[in-house]
């Protein structure tokens, strides 16, 4: 990396969106850093990280907007000049107009500024979209609309072009991952202290290109005044609650997940969901079943135990056995009274569950069985699966995640392209890295089988919820094609125990080593 540019662990930081990023500039300001100090500084380091790149033989084209992004493109472009770049400048408005410190970041420019017109982006090899960043209140009006579709056409015929967003890319709402009217496409965005749920959630998430977060020189302990809840899923947060086998390892310590199998006609999804959970580090997993179904559990399982139960007194007795810790419900369940039945038995004794897939539908329409919800019970709905279980509730899928889990109090893994773990305390994390590849038959049955299998250690339900979606994630994008769901036990058992080796894809993003990219 560049002299002067300070990156920040991002994964390890919490997501700050705009209205708390804008408390936090205010903050270091009564800390006694001015406004104009932290553009500055965040100009600066934009500057330095694109020289990372060859100088280009045409200027650089940086677009600045009408509030403080814009004032870190003025920034930039002098910064670019200084180290000898060829730079042009172009503003949304008129520079007269610029208001405080973006109209100070302005007066340092010396060169001439020309007028965005949809015309501007032609031939440029590179260009920093400093338009609009966690300011963007509205869906781009169409002066902006028109040079932000000209970037991306640009990008789209010459793909080798790069597109620096500063911040986030202009037309991504900070908070959300909206897109407001258009989006810059930027191959490289460059974001200040930490980084903004926008840059994580879909589908903001496709607009953003590599993802660096640098330090302004904000005290990260002012982060911590504000009591964010909202963080990036990595192992930053819950990879040293894991637990870890060593010589006085036994595997009763390591829990004892029981999985409620399907029917004879539908028996695969349960038993993908006990190969995970026995594969990413449960100490013992049964799947329950009736007589009917043994013989292909029996005939298809060999770590996993079988056992037998044919009546709901059976699967009572079962359940009362106090070494199984935590219990797992829905994959091939059926929507059924019977699964019904053995819902409510899961629900009224106390201690951990995951409800996923049948168990979420039979849960919809059994509002009895609500009220025995708590922070222990997993519930791991997609969106088709969220809505039927939570008609009434609207807003962002980050929103609508927290509502529910407080409204059930339950733990929610609101499952997508960006999954969303929240709890009824009010934390929360977004995934935002996962591979397509997931989007495949059965593998929600494995990340059941994956937080099952971790819960039933001696983990909470937010760290088993995160580090099963995290590690499902990581363990497909070990596939660079044809991954079943089949696959994924294995993987992301491969991807745990990369943990600890070396640097995982993930975990790179946490490590102050940074590789500049082409
Ligand atoms: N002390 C600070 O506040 C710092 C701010 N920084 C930069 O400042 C940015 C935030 O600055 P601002 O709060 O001024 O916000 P922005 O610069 O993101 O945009 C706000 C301006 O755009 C206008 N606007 C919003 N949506 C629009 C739309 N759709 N069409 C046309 N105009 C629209 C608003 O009326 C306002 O004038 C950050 O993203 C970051 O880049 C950095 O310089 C670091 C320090
Ligand atoms: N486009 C995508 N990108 C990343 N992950 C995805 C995508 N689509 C689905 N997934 C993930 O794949 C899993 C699918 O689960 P689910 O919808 O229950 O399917 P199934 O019932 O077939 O197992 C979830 O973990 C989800 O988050
Ligand atoms: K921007």
């Amino acid at each position: 990396m560049a002299p002067g540019i300070r990156l920040v662990a991002w994964a390890k930081r919490p997501l700050l969106g705009a209205r708390q990023s804008g408390l936090l500039d205010r903050q270091a300001e009564a800390e006694g850093i001015s406004g104009l100090e932290l553009m500055a500084s965040a100009g600066a380091a934009v500057a330095r990280r694109i020289t990372l790149h060859d100088k280009p033989a045409e200027p650089v084209l940086v677009l600045c907007g009408p509030g403080n992004n814009g004032g870190d493109g003025w920034i930039i472009a002098t910064e670019l000049a200084a180290l000898g770049w060829p730079v042009r400048v172009a503003s949304l408005i008129p520079p007269a107009n610029l208001k405080g410190d973006a109209a100070a970041a302005r007066a340092r420019w010396t060169g001439p500024v020309e007028a965005i017109t949809p015309e501007t982006p032609k031939n440029a090899s590179i260009i920093v979209d400093a338009l609009f960043g966690v300011g963007l209140n509205r869906a781009l009006d169409p002066a902006a609309a028109s040079v932000v579709d000209g970037v991306n056409q640009l990008r789209a015929n010459r793909p080798k072009t790069l597109v620096y967003a500063v911040d986030i890319p202009s037309g991504v709402d900070a908070d959300t991952g909206d897109i407001r009217g258009t989006a810059i496409k930027a191959t490289h965005t460059v974001s200040f202290v930490t980084a903004k749920p926008g840059h994580l959630l879909y589908p903001g998430r496709s607009n953003r290109g590599h993802l660096d977060v640098v330090d302004i020189g904000i005290d990260a302990q002012l982060i911590d005044r504000l009591t964010p809840r909202l963080f990036a899923n990595s192992p930053a947060l819950w990879g040293s609650s894991l637990p870890e086998r060593g010589p006085d390892s036994h595997k009763y310590k390591f829990g004892h997940a029981l999985i409620v199998g399907g029917p004879a006609k539908s028996t695969g999804a349960s038993r993908l969901a006990a190969i995970a959970a026995l594969r990413i580090g449960a100490g013992l997993v049964s799947v329950v079943t009736a007589s009917s179904a043994l013989p292909i559990y029996a005939s298809t399982l060999t770590s996993v135990m079988t056992k037998i139960a044919d009546s709901k007194e059976e699967i009572e007795e079962l359940l009362n056995d106090e070494r199984i810790t935590v219990i797992l419900i829905g994959p091939g369940a059926g929507i059924t009274k019977a699964t019904e039945d053995t819902l409510e038995l899961i629900l009224r004794r106390p201690g951990k569950a995951v409800l996923d897939a049948d168990a979420l539908s039979v849960l919809a329409n059994a509002s009895h069985l609500r009220a025995l919800l708590h922070a222990n019970v997993v519930l791991t709905p997609h969106e088709g699966e969220f809505k039927r279980l939570f008609p009434s509730i609207r807003g962002t899928r980050i929103e609508r995640a927290e509502s529910a889990a407080r409204e059930s109090g339950a733990t929610i893994v609101l499952k997508g392209a960006d999954t969303i773990v929240a709890t009824p305390d009010g934390r929360s994390a977004i995934m935002g890295e996962a591979p397509p590849s997931l989007a495949t038959a059965g593998t929600g049955d494995v990340l059941a089988g994956l937080i099952t299998g971790i819960f039933a250690q001696n983990v909470t339900a937010f760290e088993a919820a995160c580090a099963g979606v995290w590690l499902h994630a990581e363990g497909a994008a070990m596939h660079t094609s044809g991954l079943i769901a089949e696959d994924l036990p294995r993987s992301a058992a491969l991807a745990r125990g990369r943990l600890h080796v070396s640097p995982s894809r993930h975990a790179a993003v946490m490590l102050p080593i940074h590789q500049p990219c082409a």
